[in-house]
């Protein structure tokens, strides 16, 4: 999906592309050296203990909340410390180094970048229509906030380049460091490459696991019985002994079920995007190569013919023998598919196992969740939602 405003900034400031905004030989050798460390089994097993830890300190830090409160609960809108931990945990996985957010008062220049990065998704919105000469021309209000954020975007993402690149050139680093340095060590990409692959991954992290993050509580919270038998997979999943993360995730079938339930309901990115390259004919209907075509997620995601009783927030229909073949799209399908994918599943599936084992999730109020479209999309009003801690 090539967003001319994104390329008109990289343009302007004579950045790489990252593998979003490519296509054709040099999206796919990027892709291929990215898939090794970012989406490949063998890649995720060394970051999941980076966001293990992360979704650990989210517990510590919310039990501090908790205990600031008299009552022994907390209703809170935790939209904005959602942001704080995906950001947290992807900057941890991408650059081997915490940043802070989850301690009493975070670096101010990360909450720029966070602040950042929601502005640069909301100002992209108006600006997918516009030619970007024309806003450049008018130089409005609009285009001028839509680069600074870029900027601010690129000189974070550049800070935690330098330092991993330094301790890197002082000495081989011993043990995994995160997806940087392993990029940085292999020197199968050059470092303007890995420089615009890992900003759009640490941008591109950020609100797209928090929102569905929050979807996901809320449903929790206003379908207890299904909150209740996840809880108990949870633990039974625990009482199997400390495992490698990944086989501990593996057992979760329930709490993974829930994630694609989240993302049938309120898929992030409403659409799939693909330009055939060559003609082709889709249920009888002729498509000339580089018409865009978009598979409509939002309505697939609520379509009776799809989905029985589609409104319901049923984990355990993805468990079930039904036909569930090629209906999870969130993520896109082959070899283009999202490649922060299992980044963004295994920080949900983290997140989630030590929430729901320490927290009782309930919401104020039960009624549907009105969304809006800002490039993502999002809740119009987040949630409020109580967290009670199970003794
Ligand atoms: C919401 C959905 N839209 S989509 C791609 O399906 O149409 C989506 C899914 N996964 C990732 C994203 N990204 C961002 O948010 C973002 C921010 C800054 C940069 Cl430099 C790169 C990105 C990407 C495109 C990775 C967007």
């Amino acid at each position: 999906m090539g967003i001319n405003s994104w390329i008109a900034h990289r343009t302007m400031r004579n950045h790489k592309c990252g593998i979003f905004l490519l296509n054709g030989e040099q999206w796919r050798s990027d892709r291929l050296v990215l898939n090794k460390e970012v989406i490949s089994p063998v890649g995720t097993r060394k970051f999941l203990p980076f966001l293990n830890t992360v979704a650990e300190d989210f517990v510590d830090f919310l039990h501090r909340q908790v205990r600031k409160n008299t009552r022994r609960s907390l209703t809170v809108d935790l939209y904005r410390d959602l942001f704080r931990f995906t950001l947290e945990a992807s900057s941890y996985a991408l650059y081997g180094e915490r940043l802070g957010l989850l301690e009493e008062t975070p670096k101010p220049d990360s909450q720029k970048f966070i602040d950042a990065v929601e502005t640069m998704l909301q100002t992209t919105l108006p600006l997918l229509f516009l030619p970007p000469g024309v806003m450049r021309w008018m130089n409005n209000k609009l285009w001028q906030d839509h680069m600074d954020a870029w900027d601010i975007i690129f000189s974070h993402a550049d800070k935690c380049i330098q330092n991993i690149y330094q301790e890197f050139c002082l000495g081989k680093p011993r043990k995994y460091s995160g997806i940087m340095a392993e990029l940085l060590l292999q020197e199968e990409m050059p470092l303007d490459s890995i420089k615009a692959n890992i900003t759009e991954f640490t941008a591109g992290g950020v609100d797209t696991t928090a929102i569905p993050l929050l979807f996901t509580l809320f449903e929790l919270a206003r379908n207890p019985h299904v909150q209740t038998a996840i809880r108990e997979e949870i633990k039974g999943a625990e009482s199997q002994g400390s495992r490698e993360l990944s086989k501990v995730l593996n057992g979760l079938p329930l709490l993974k079920g829930a994630i694609k339930e989240t993302l049938r309901l309120y898929p992030v990115g409403i659409t799939v995007q693909r330009y055939p390259t060559r003609d082709v004919v889709l249920q009888n209907y002729y498509v000339p190569a580089g018409t865009l075509c978009q598979v409509g997620l939002y309505s697939l995601g609520r379509s009776p013919e799809v989905f029985s009783d589609p409104e319901r927030y049923d984990p355990q229909r993805w468990l079930s023998k039904d036909d569930n073949s090629f209906k999870a799209l969130a993520f896109g399908f082959g070899s283009r598919q999202c490649i922060g994918r299992r980044l963004a599943e295994s920080e949900m599936m983290l997140f989630l196992m030590h929430i729901l084992r320490n927290f009782k999730i309930d919401t104020v109020s039960k009624a549907d969740l009105k969304t809006v479209y800002g490039f993502i999309l999002m809740p119009e009003k987040p949630p409020l939602l109580t967290f009670r801690p199970i003794d």
